[in-house]
């Protein structure tokens, strides 16, 4: 079965990290640019948490000892990032029993979540899963849309954010609504940039 791409609000939501080392600095990378709190436990943990500390200060913590059960209460999701097989598959256990969103990094079937490769530019953001079984498609293919992507994209999105509540007062037909987002964005698509005041009344004009 392939797997739905929920859109997840996981700003200032705790994220247990059972294992400090390279995948698990990866991992906490990923979730803190969504605003993620991150709680790390492992016996060891390697030097760039404490750069991550630095870079989002007071939501990254690090607990230097082994996993224990109860570290998982109240998350509301954990990552398995050990080493160890056998402490990976008992923390996605306790998390399964306890309905606890989990991703474990050495076996799919121990995740009921999944890290998609990720393109983000602003608030856009693509997810590429591959359902586990490539990785490594998963990656190319992200490059391939990364490159895709027009250069203003962003800027075109910020602004077409700010321009909605204006463009939903002015226009309350639903169906004229509808093509005037559809010309603005074409505009601006085929310009490559956001429009100018005229250029907008002209496009809210011709309807
Ligand atoms: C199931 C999943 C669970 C999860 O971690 O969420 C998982 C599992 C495993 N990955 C393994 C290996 C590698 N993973 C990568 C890379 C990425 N792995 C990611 C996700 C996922 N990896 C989930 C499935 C996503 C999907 O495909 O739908 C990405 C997309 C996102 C991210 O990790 O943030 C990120 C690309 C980031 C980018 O865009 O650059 C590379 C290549 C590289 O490092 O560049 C390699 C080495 C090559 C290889 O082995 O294929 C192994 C074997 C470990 C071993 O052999 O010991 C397992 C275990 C297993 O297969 O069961
Ligand atoms: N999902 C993915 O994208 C990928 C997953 N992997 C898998 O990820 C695993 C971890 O890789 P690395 O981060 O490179 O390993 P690493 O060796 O750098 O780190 C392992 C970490 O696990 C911790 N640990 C061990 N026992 C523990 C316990 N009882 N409680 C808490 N923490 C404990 C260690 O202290 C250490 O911080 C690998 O075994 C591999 O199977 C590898 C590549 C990609």
């Amino acid at each position: 079965m392939s797997y739905f791409p929920f859109f997840v609000d996981i700003s200032d939501r705790e994220c247990l990290i059972v294992g400090g080392g390279k995948i698990a600095y990866r991992k906490a990378c990923a979730v803190l640019k969504y605003g993620a709190k991150v709680l790390v436990v492992a016996p060891e943990i390697c030097e760039e948490f404490e750069l991550l500390k630095k870079e989002y200060t007071g939501a990254v913590k690090t607990w230097q000892r082994e996993f224990t059960d109860s570290d998982t209460d109240n998350r509301f999701f954990v990552i398995a990032a050990t080493d160890d097989e056998k402490i990976n598959k008992k923390v996605s256990e306790i998390c399964f029993k306890k309905n606890i969103l989990v991703n474990t990094v050495d076996r799919k079937e121990y995740c009921n979540f999944y890290f998609p490769s990720i393109v983000k530019k602003g608030d856009i953001v693509v997810g590429v899963s591959s359902g586990g079984k490539s990785p490594v498609l998963a990656r190319e293919l992200r490059k391939k849309i990364e490159n895709a992507i027009p250069e203003n994209l962003e800027k075109v999105n910020v602004w077409l954010g700010d321009l909605r509540p204006y463009i939903k007062e002015q226009i309350q037909e639903e169906e004229k609504r509808k093509e005037a987002f559809e010309n603005i964005y074409r505009m601006c698509e085929k310009k490559g940039d956001i429009l100018t005041e005229e250029e907008l009344d002209k496009a809210l004009e011709e309807l």
